[in-house]
């Protein structure tokens, strides 16, 4: 297995434009190819999530030209895919597999979805439950309630209210919004139990207003699509830099120096630009343009308790950077974790442990007590997740060496992360 070793850093320094929005990428590319007419999409993600969208909205047989660097014309098929028949191979990417499930299920056809080992143990169990109530065909192909899934054509009835569970992925919700107005008849949505993640439906409900699609609510509960809904393609969409990625480098700020992410700005749609508060509650200074922020070294960086369910994804850093605190930190209502890329809290707990820290993990939070001193070349596993990597690369930032397993596996999200990371760090 590849092995990385990144030297024992003192100072980050400089400015990184980020890579776009994966959130926003795959939804963007998704709604222009259920849309009447051609958007081009500007600034958007190049990895491995980003492609498994494209390959597959091309296997469904959507007209998709990357005519400049990261910017794409995708020519709508107004819900109509030219392929009825296709088996798609999704990776590892939760943003492809849940809407592209639901708008498959909801535009008629033969489809079969799969992923690899990982996706097949991440639930897809709920949004299946909410589509068969919509009239959707949806079969399991291994075990219940988890990919890979077989599709057939529905007989769409939204004569009744759809009920979806919120407290396992926002992914699932997202996906039926994103796929309820090819049904062209009124579609009115429950949310059962508390919707995780809640950022994420802003994100979709702001990019299917931008596609001409406005979508009436009552708060987190209840969902209204209007009838005769039509997704009309914009001339263009430019996607953000993504706020997730922007957390490692804010960071790297905040612990070591002075560092600018340009791509995302005060006004972001997304909702992991608020891990920037978190940061300035540990001490980072945070400085906000319309397009960049900024983090200069704390003072001091302080513990903090803070519950983390509106920024999953960028939680995992500020376990990291608890590690540069005196005392300890608590992340909380965080179980969404056991089912992402891998088990993260078991797996953040596991490599802590590795460079030192004292970790206690519950079904739901994590707190972490750093080491006197870091323990120098720890062998960090990443699990096949990107996230574990990019967030243990800031471990060196307390000047010691640490070894990253497979390193390549930053790719679900930013492949040319170690090469930005080295560029600032010294
Ligand atoms: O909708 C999205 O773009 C995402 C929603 C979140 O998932 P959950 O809703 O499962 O927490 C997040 O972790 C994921 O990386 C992206
Ligand atoms: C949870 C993540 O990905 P996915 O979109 O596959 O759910 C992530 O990127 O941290």
């Amino acid at each position: 297995m590849e092995q990385l070793t990144l030297a024992a850093g003192h100072q980050a320094q400089g400015t990184l434009t980020l890579p776009g929005s994966k959130s926003i990428s795959n939804r963007t590319l998704l709604l222009a190819a259920l849309a009447n007419g051609t958007t081009e999409i500007r600034d958007v993600l190049a990895s491995d999530d980003t492609s498994r969208m494209l390959e597959a909205l091309e296997t469904l047989g959507v007209k998709l030209e990357n005519f400049a660097e990261n910017a794409w014309r995708v020519t709508g098929c107004g819900g109509n895919f030219p392929n009825k028949e296709a088996d798609l191979f999704l990776g590892n990417a939760g943003t492809a597999f849940r809407p592209l499930t639901a708008a498959l299920a909801l535009a008629g056809g033969n489809y079969q979805l799969s992923g690899v080992a990982r996706m097949h143990e991440r639930p897809i169990g709920d949004l299946v439950d909410a589509l068969k109530q919509a009239g959707a065909d949806i079969e399991y192909l291994g075990n219940d309630g988890f990919p890979p899934l077989k599709i057939a054509a529905p007989q769409i009835d939204l004569s009744k209210p759809i009920k979806i569970r919120g407290d396992v992925s926002s992914q699932f919700l997202t996906a039926l919004l994103m796929a309820l107005p090819l049904s062209k008849q009124q579609a009115t949505i429950e949310v059962v139990g508390e919707l995780i993640s809640k950022p994420y439906i802003e994100i979709t409900l702001n990019l299917m207003a931008k596609f001409g699609v406005q979508v009436a609510r009552n708060g987190w509960q209840g969902f209204t699509i209007p009838a005769h809904s039509n997704y009309i393609a914009p001339q263009e969409i430019f996607v953000e830099g993504d706020a997730s990625s922007a957390s490692y480098f804010l960071a790297a700020g905040a612990i070591a120096g002075n560092v600018t992410v340009a791509g995302l700005g005060k006004d972001s749609i997304q909702g992991d630009v608020r891990f920037a508060d978190a940061l300035a509650l540990m001490g980072g200074n945070i400085s906000y343009g319309d397009n960049h922020i900024t983090a200069t070294k704390a003072a001091n960086i302080n513990t903090i308790d803070i519950d983390c369910n509106h920024i999953p994804d960028a939680a995992m850093t500020l376990a990291i950077v608890a590690l540069f605190a005196k005392g300890t930190s608590t992340l909380r209502n965080i179980a969404s974790w056991r089912v992402k890329e891998t088990d993260r809290i078991a797996a953040m707990a596991t490599e802590l442990r590795k460079v030192g820290a004292i970790v206690e993990e519950g079904a739901d939070y994590i707190t972490i007590t750093p080491p006197a001193a870091l323990i120098p070349n720890a062998v960090i596993d990443t699990y096949d997740d990107h996230r574990m990597a990019m967030c243990f690369s800031l471990v060196s930032l307390g000047d010691v060496p640490i070894i990253i397993n497979d390193p390549n596996c930053v790719a679900k999200t930013f492949p040319n992360y170690f090469t930005e990371f080295k560029k600032l760090v010294s």
